[in-house]
């Protein structure tokens, strides 16, 4: 009956699968994927109870087998049981019989005295062999009862077994059943869950079409919209395709053009070209003009202020001077010649006129301005030489080199040569190279030199110029001040 119900169950699944397949092909844009996963699960759930039933339904058949051997032999026991039974009773009965015989025949012949007592004798003999017979038949009789027991008690046992038998198949029917019926409510509730399923795709189908009435009712807006702009577009295009046109001939013209305007560039920048050749020719000129007119404004100045010009400067009264009249200033100034010093001498007033008489108030700066022209000089291209005379202690040292504080002419000229050279690199290029000879004694010396004690020669150049050289005078090329003050400072005056 189970079996037969287990194949309308499988058709019926079939059925549904066939149903599920044929929903999930029309419900593949449904959304709402939690109905296919419980659907799934079902399916799932009843093969699991279907192999179930399967390897309960092979048990089954199983013990019925093992069932109907144990019933067999059950009857095979009984069988036999039946023929020992029988077989004993004939044996009973027969036994029985010839005691009655026996005892019917004693009985008769205790009835005859003498003859009667040796058939007694013999039938005593012959009773006891009886007695023996049926002494043997009766433990042949105990030992059959024996068998019988044993053979009761092996039925007892599997009378039990088959009872045992019974009762698992009970169970294992129990659980068929239980598994049938999971597998009716599995089955129902994947007929629910296609209905549910059903029903959403009618809703989602349903939905669709409204959305889809919407949309489309949007799109014929929108379509409307369109056109309107299409023809709202329509003059915009005509323009536009008329500027494309003109557009495709100027690009058919440009090569032409741009020959045109490559030449007329060509031309304007040939033209630019000689208008800056022409523009560096005339200042060419200007500059030479310049040059030739700063060499005379040179010599103009050189002429006017003398080519060897002599300053006079008045140092201040030190503590080293002493106290008194004694070393009051014997020097005093024209208050209105700057040019002009007297000097007391011997009671008489001696007056010296000199290019310019520095006060002991005249500062080192105004000192350096009266001689700052003769770098610019030096830088032109002419020689330069300053320098200081005078008795010990007028302050040579102190107007050429200065403090550190307060520097003197050498400092500031260097400072200013250095700084012109920078600020002329981007147009002229300057070597600037140091020597520093020592006379002293009527003896030339190189103080750079290695052998500083060696006598060096003044010679005349052999281009003809006139001008003097030391041949063998160490020189050292310099970019700084610091350079120089390495240089000259530490060997020489350190
Ligand atoms: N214009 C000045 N203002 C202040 N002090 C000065 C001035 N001139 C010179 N002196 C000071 O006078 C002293 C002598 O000056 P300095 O050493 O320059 O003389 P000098 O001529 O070089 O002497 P020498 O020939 O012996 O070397 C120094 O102490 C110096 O500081």
């Amino acid at each position: 009956m189970h079996c037969r119900e287990n194949e309308h169950l499988k058709q019926d699944m079939k059925s549904c699968e066939a149903q599920l397949q044929k929903l999930k092909k029309q419900h593949v844009k449904c959304i709402d994927c939690e109905h296919i996963q419980e659907n799934a699960r079902l399916q799932e759930r009843l093969a699991q109870l279907q192999l179930e039933v399967e390897e309960a339904k092979g048990r089954l058949s199983e013990l019925d087998l093992e069932v109907q051997q144990k019933t067999n032999r059950l009857a095979e026991v009984e069988l036999r049981l039946k023929d020992s039974l029988a077989e004993k009773a004939e044996e009973e009965e027969r036994l029985s019989r010839r005691l009655r015989d026996s005892q019917e025949t004693i009985a008769s012949l205790k009835a005859q005295p003498q003859q009667i007592k040796y058939l007694i004798k013999t039938v005593e003999v012959e009773s006891s062999k009886t007695k023996q017979a049926l002494c043997e038949t009766q433990s042949r009789n105990q030992h059959l009862q024996e068998q019988v027991e044993m053979q009761r008690q092996v039925l007892k046992e599997m009378e039990q077994q088959l009872q045992k038998s019974q009762k698992t198949a009970a169970q294992l029917r129990a659980q068929i059943t239980l598994y049938e019926s999971e597998l009716e409510q599995a089955h129902g509730q994947m007929l629910e869950e296609m209905q549910n399923m059903e029903d959403d795709k009618n809703r989602a189908i349903e939905e669709a079409f409204a959305r889809a009435q919407v949309e489309m009712k949007a799109v014929h807006e929108n379509l409307a919209g369109v056109r309107t702009n299409l023809l709202t577009l329509q003059p915009a295009l005509r323009t536009l395709t008329n500027d494309y046109n003109s557009l495709k001939r100027q690009v058919r013209d440009f090569p032409l053009l741009l020959q045109e305007a490559l030449q007329n560039a060509r031309a304007e920048i040939g033209q630019a070209i000689e208008e800056v050749n022409s523009t560096n020719r005339e200042l060419l000129r200007k500059y030479r003009r310049e040059l030739q007119l700063r060499k005379k404004c040179h010599n103009e100045l050189v002429r006017l202020k003398g080519n060897i010009r002599v300053f006079g400067r008045v140092r201040p009264i030190t503590t080293e001077d002493g106290e008194g009249p004694e070393a009051a200033n014997s020097v005093t100034f024209d208050p209105d010649d700057d040019a002009i010093l007297h000097l007391m001498h011997k009671g008489k007033q001696v007056s010296f006129e000199l290019d310019k008489v520095f006060s002991p108030q005249a500062t080192q700066q105004d000192v350096f301005q009266e001689v700052q022209a003769l770098i610019t000089s030096c830088i032109d291209g002419y020689n330069v030489c300053i320098f200081a005379y005078g008795q010990t202690g007028a302050g040579k040292t102190y107007t050429m080199e200065g403090t550190p504080e307060n520097p003197g002419i050498n400092q500031r000229a260097l400072q200013l040569l250095f700084s012109e050279v920078q600020r002329k690199a981007s147009d002229w290029g300057y070597t600037i190279t140091v020597s520093v000879a020592e006379i002293y004694n009527e003896a030339l010396r190189d103080l750079l030199g290695k052998e500083p004690q060696e006598k060096l020669d003044i010679k005349l150049c052999p281009d003809g110029s006139g001008q003097l050289y030391v041949p063998g005078l160490t020189e050292f090329q310099v970019q700084s001040v610091e350079d120089i003050n390495k240089l000259v400072i530490t060997p020489v005056l350190g």
